[in-house]
């Protein structure tokens, strides 16, 4: 017997960092938007944890038990005192080290289709524990649609979307660390007071309301100077899809992908086929948001 999961990826429409904590991390407003690129995570039983992964960029997926999938189903396993015996299969079209949370996606898929699997009746609050033991990313992926992410971006606040928005991503060549982000960030604001990172209610509005024009006044990532800083050439992408007449332009979390909210569904095309032109990036997707979250097919 096989269970398939179905996880999207997200876009940060609004990515507010504050200092650095003594842990490391960073407290965050974070608001999360699922969106209409996923990946699929099959579990079968198996002799052994093994993991295998198809896709685009499949290469760039580590295979060994660094895979947060493979993660995933090793802590649900642990906690119910189970062996982690499963072929985890992963088709991937979500792109790797994008800062789209493709690794993320994963694991939530992995356990969800693990604790069904072995019947093991996790509740959703488990499951978010577990999520966020994985990374700070992990419980949106399991919630999906749009949500506030506080702390370190893994406290949920679900958020209403009124309508639905229309999105171009453009893939880079090559991913970014996030931790380098991040790192990149405080060397940045470093001797700078960093303010503490609130939501954005104009934001929250325009989610809301589904009004586009708006959302696209109120787009920021904090992150997004530190991207730049370490990935120059994203400014010539940003530049192109905005030429094209998106309504706005920014770097998707960590980066290096880049995101573009556009009017509808045909201005996206349009700007796709401009981004693709000015040979500024690898490939260009086409999304629509909100989307589910992990959803067992
Ligand atoms: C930036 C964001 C925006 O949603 O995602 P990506 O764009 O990379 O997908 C997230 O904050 C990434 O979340 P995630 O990728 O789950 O990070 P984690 O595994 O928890 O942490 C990886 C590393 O990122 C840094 N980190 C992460 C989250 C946070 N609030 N503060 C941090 O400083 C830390 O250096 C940490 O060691
Ligand atoms: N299932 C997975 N899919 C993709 N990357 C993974 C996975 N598991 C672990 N990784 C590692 O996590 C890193 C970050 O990948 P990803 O989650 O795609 O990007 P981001 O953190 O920018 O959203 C990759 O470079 C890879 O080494």
């Amino acid at each position: 017997m096989s269970v398939t999961v179905r996880v999207p990826a997200k876009v940060n429409v609004q990515l507010a960092v504050g200092a650095a904590r003594p842990d490391g991390f960073h407290d965050l407003a974070n608001v999360f938007l699922a969106v209409g690129l996923y990946d699929e995570v099959t579990v079968t039983a198996a002799d052994e944890l093994r993991i295998t992964c198809e896709g685009p960029d499949a290469d760039q997926v580590p295979l060994d038990h660094t895979n947060l999938a493979a993660r995933a189903a090793q802590k649900l396993a642990a906690r119910h005192g189970l062996a982690p015996d499963v072929h985890l299969h992963i088709t991937k079209d979500i792109p790797v080290a994008g800062g789209m949370a493709g690794g993320s996606a994963d694991a939530a898929g992995a356990l969800l289709a693990c604790d069904a699997l072995w019947d093991t009746n996790t509740s959703r609050a488990e499951l978010l524990d577990i999520c966020a033991e994985l990374g700070s990313d992990v419980p949106f992926s399991l919630v999906g649609g749009a949500a506030l992410g506080t702390g370190r971006g893994e406290q949920l606040r679900p958020l209403e979307v009124g309508g639905t928005f229309h999105w171009v991503f453009a893939v880079a060549d090559g991913g970014l660390s996030t931790p380098a982000v991040y790192a990149e960030f405080d060397r940045l604001t470093e001797g700078v007071e960093v303010p503490e990172p609130l939501a954005s209610q104009p934001l929250l509005d325009a989610l809301a309301k589904g009004d586009s024009t708006a959302l696209a006044a109120a787009l920021s990532n904090d992150l997004q100077p530190a991207a730049l800083s370490l990935r120059p050439s994203l400014a010539g992408t940003l530049a192109a899809g905005t030429a094209a007449g998106a309504l706005a332009a920014l770097v998707s979390g960590s980066g290096p992908t880049t995101a573009f909210l556009t009017r509808d569904a045909p201005s996206a095309t349009k700007v796709a086929e401009a981004l693709l032109a000015s040979g500024t990036c690898r490939t260009a997707r086409l999304a629509a948001s909100p989307a589910p979250g992990a959803t067992v097919l």
